[in-house]
């Protein structure tokens, strides 16, 4: 099992979060959808949400999820407000910070509260998530601000929310990669991955034990239909800076297998990359389906609930799952989630992609894996409701409804019925999809215990249910399959609705009926060629250039995306750009490539300007620049950002392009150098800056352009973000400052003893900022709000530390001493009270 270790993990940078935190809602403020939302009342049209619904009690009663004596208790539990649940990104630097101040401080100071008001709970660790990472606190917002311990703690969310330290997830939500047992060498595809906070999980873990500098073998493709929801899930992963990532925009059905065919005149490309085929280790699949198991976090579901839902969604959740089988390499494990209770949806969909596989996909017994977590096994028996009446079996499905109601709904999966057979449950006339009657009738009460229903011979009690009183959380369904042999050629249409076994003729595309599923040529491994796959519906050139400049970790170079970013991001004058590439000052005209409205990536080989990147910072040899370099603009002269990728990833774009660029890649790699456009940075002899995101991978390879400053003036650049160099306390480090050429360089805050290593060595508590040596003085290149963060996390170390210094009495003591007192002066806007006091 994969989860996140506190040991040897390389922290990735806390910048590049202006774009996410414009775009993303700040959790902590109240949403609309909280009925518990104490403000409501203030509201007089305000109306609490229904938090009922008749055919929602009537279905799950039947379906016996939960034990008949047990009901009142699942439906009060169900209609409480859910507890705010979050995670400590286990990628952050300041990780273990935020653990110890969670444990230490908060903890105990919010128990106080706790039981001064005789209330149940404050914050706790989820017992079954790995190293205190993962916690829930039952404080509703109202006392969230009502006093001060409470408002301190709230302030806090809110900026390490803010910052990306950490991330606000439903508690039920992190169980689905848990199970996937993630290794850091896996290729992983999260198949429905918006809006990422799964695939944030997995990149963690592929990230957990690399060491500064270098990256993981691993690497996660992040897919999603929903072109804005892609936005999302780049936003979120942004914060991870990952050279391990693809975002990728298909129908997860039909997700490209991007299969080579290996000729001579691939060998070259043969040679220098591995694979032939795209075919992962891990794969979720945690599909789209009718989030009944969210009830208590968006309870306008109680009102739009219907059987209908899940129903509808069924045959999709199989067509995805499979598709994911047969990605799947062999001996590779694939979760199946989703966040409905309902066994349609769930079960019967497992039991589908068991019965599709033969004997070469295991549901795997997890029993014994994340003892701590409480879950319910799953079903073996279920019954559908279609049109207000119960159904044991297909045989007992009305002809007219036997397109939407299909064999693999059922616990048999069996389709044996009489042709002759109208169905004789009802027949009502209508022929519409899926909606249940409101109110259940009572003849349809009395008939759900009569009938004769079906019991699976399936091992389907492997599966797991998260149920919401067990453990005060969400609902969640999950199942665990392990791929053990390549998957049977299907020779036939094996569970049609109508239940004819039709014999597969050669030429024919073997693809099933009942899910539509294309399968490979040699029928070993059925992977779908998406050499023809069109752009999916409602993902429109308009939206996806929108997609684009909102956030795409590789945009194109799009003019109007950045510059504000530029001049927000960094306190170094910049201009604005020339405008050179523009036409007539909308966006440029973009490369052809495949997808429409995505420009192709294409790998950085201009030699002059990456040997000058390196001169300049002297960049270790031992860090692979060539070859993984890529840009969204083939005009080296206009490329304005340049991305790093991991071998893995680049091993995956060179396939791709053998392929035919199969992949239609929304964003991929880590933002590494970005061209500096002001007057100064056109003169500097590099015009490349190291970007904020790249420099935790590339600073223990920088020989050049790097000084160590004293907490003091590391301390002075964060607060006053441009200093001359006279007026740096060490005037020593001021003079070094001054003597290194024009442009970025980077500034080590110095911990410890005098001695330092040349070059800088870099470990996992090593900070450094990107700063502009200008011609009198030095800027920094960081966000506002990440100096406030950087700022308040030296001080609570520099706190606990100041202790041993003092033990020691060691000059650094002095320097502790010295920073301490002008964190006092945090208030003062004036540089020279903050340097002489
Ligand atoms: C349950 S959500 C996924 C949540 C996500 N795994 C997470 O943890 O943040 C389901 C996602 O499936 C996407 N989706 C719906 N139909 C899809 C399809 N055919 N192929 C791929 N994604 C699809 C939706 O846009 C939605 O983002």
């Amino acid at each position: 099992m994969g989860g996140g270790g506190r040991e040897g993990r390389s922290y990735r940078s806390r910048t590049q979060r202006k774009h996410f935190k414009q775009s993303r809602e700040n959790v902590w403020k109240r949403s609309k959808a909280d009925p518990s939302a104490p403000d409501s009342t203030d509201n007089p049209t305000w109306q609490p949400f229904a938090t009922q619904n008749p055919a929602f009690d009537e279905y799950y009663k039947a379906q016996g999820i939960v034990a008949a004596e047990e009901w009142e208790r699942f439906v009060e539990v169900l209609r409480k407000a859910l507890p705010a649940a979050f995670r400590i990104n286990s990628s952050s630097q300041f990780c273990s910070d935020i653990r110890s101040q969670l444990e230490n401080d908060f903890m105990e100071s919010l128990q106080a509260e706790v039981s001064e008001e005789g209330e149940a709970g404050a914050i706790r660790p989820l017992p079954w998530y790995p190293d205190n990472l993962a916690w829930q606190s039952n404080f509703s917002r109202m006392q969230l601000r009502k006093n001060q311990t409470l408002e301190r703690f709230h302030e806090f969310l809110k900026l390490e929310n803010e910052i990306g330290n950490i991330t606000r997830q439903e508690a039920v939500s992190m169980v689905p990669p848990l199970f996937l047992d993630v290794q850091p060498d896996h290729f992983i595809l999260d198949m429905c991955a918006a809006p990422g906070s799964k695939t944030f999980q997995l990149l963690e873990i592929i990230h957990q034990s690399t060491k500064p500098g270098s990256l993981p073998d691993g690497m996660v493709v992040a897919n999603d239909l929903d072109v804005q929801r892609c936005n999302l899930l780049i936003h979120q992963t942004k914060r991870m800076c990952t050279a391990n990532l693809i975002v990728t925009n298909h129908e997860a059905q039909h997700f490209p297998g991007c299969r080579s065919k290996s000729n001579a005149s691939d060998k070259e490309s043969e040679l220098e990359s591995n694979i032939s085929q795209l075919l992962f280790d891990r794969v979720l699949c945690d599909v789209p389906c009718s989030g009944d198991g969210t009830l208590r976090k968006a309870p306008d579901i109680w009102r739009k609930w219907n059987v209908g839902l899940g129903n509808g969604l069924h045959s999709l959740q199989v067509q995805i799952a499979m598709r994911g089988m047969s990605l799947l390499k062999v001996g590779g494990r694939m979760v199946y989630s989703t966040c409905s209770m309902n066994p349609v949806e769930n079960e019967a969909v497992v039991s589908e992609i068991l019965r599709k596989c033969g004997g070469s996909v295991e549901l795997v017994d997890v029993s014994s894996e994340i003892p701590q977590l409480i879950r319910r096994p799953g079903l073996r028996s279920w019954k559908i409701r279609d049109k207000g009446a119960w159904l044991a079996s297909y045989k007992d499905v009305p002809k007219y409804r036997r397109t939407g109601i299909i064999p693999s709904m059922f616990p048999s999966g069996r389709s044996d019925v009489d042709p002759t057979d109208n169905g004789h449950k009802q027949e009502n006339g209508t022929n519409g999809n899926s909606e249940d009657a409101l109110q259940p009738t009572e003849d349809a009460m009395t008939s759900v215990e009569d009938l004769d229903v079906e019991v699976s011979d399936l091992p389907l009690e492997r599966c797991m249910r998260l149920v919401p009183h067990d453990q005060n959380s969400g609902a969640f369904f999950i199942a665990v399959l392990q791929k053990v042999s390549p998957l049977p050629v299907v020779q036939e249409k094996s569970t049609t609705p109508q239940g004819n076994l039709v014999p597969k003729k050669d030429d024919e595309p073997r693809i099933t009926l009942s899910n539509q599923i294309p399968e490979d040529k040699n029928g070993k491994v059925e992977v779908a060629d998406g050499a023809n796959e069109m752009c999916p519906e409602g993902t429109s050139e308009a939206n996806l250039i929108d997609n684009e400049e909102e956030g795409a970790a590789l945009e194109p170079d799009s003019f109007n995306a950045c510059e504000n970013h530029d001049t927000e991001e960094t306190e170094v004058p910049v201009d604005k750009e020339t405008g050179s590439g523009r036409t007539g000052g909308k966006r440029k005209l973009q490369m052809q490539g495949k997808w429409k409205g995505v420009d192709p990536v294409v790998f950085f080989k201009d030699e002059t300007i990456i040997s000058s990147i390196q001169t300049f910072y002297g960049i270790d040899e031992s860090f692979m620049l060539y070859g993984h370099l890529v840009t969204r603009n083939s005009d080296a002269n206009h490329v304005k950002r340049i991305y790093y990728v991991s071998k893995s990833v680049k091993d995956v774009l060179e396939l791709n392009f053998r392929v035919g660029q199969q992949l239609k890649i929304t964003s991929v790699g880590l933002k590494m150098f970005e061209r500096q456009t002001s007057r100064e940075g056109t003169t500097a002899p590099c015009s490349f800056r190291i970007s904020s995101e790249g420099l935790p991978v590339i600073l223990p390879y920088i020989t050049k352009q790097i000084l160590y400053a004293t907490p003091t003036d590391f301390k002075h650049l964060l607060q006053y973000k441009n200093i001359k160099f006279a007026d740096f306390v060490d005037a020593e480090f001021g003079q070094k400052a001054s003597k290194l050429m024009m442009g970025c360089c980077v500034i080590v805050l110095k911990r410890g003893g005098n001695a330092l290593p040349d070059p800088v060595q870099v470990d996992e508590s090593t900070i450094a900022i990107g700063c502009w040596k200008g011609r009198a003085s030095l800027s920094v290149m960081v966000t506002a709000i990440d100096c406030q963060e950087l700022l308040e996390r030296l001080l609570m170390r520099i706190e606990t530390e100041k202790d041993k210094s003092m033990q020691e009495n060691n000059v650094e003591t002095a320097q502790v001493q010295d920073l301490d007192n002008t964190g006092k002066n945090e208030g003062t806007d004036s540089m020279e009270v903050g340097i002489n006091g």
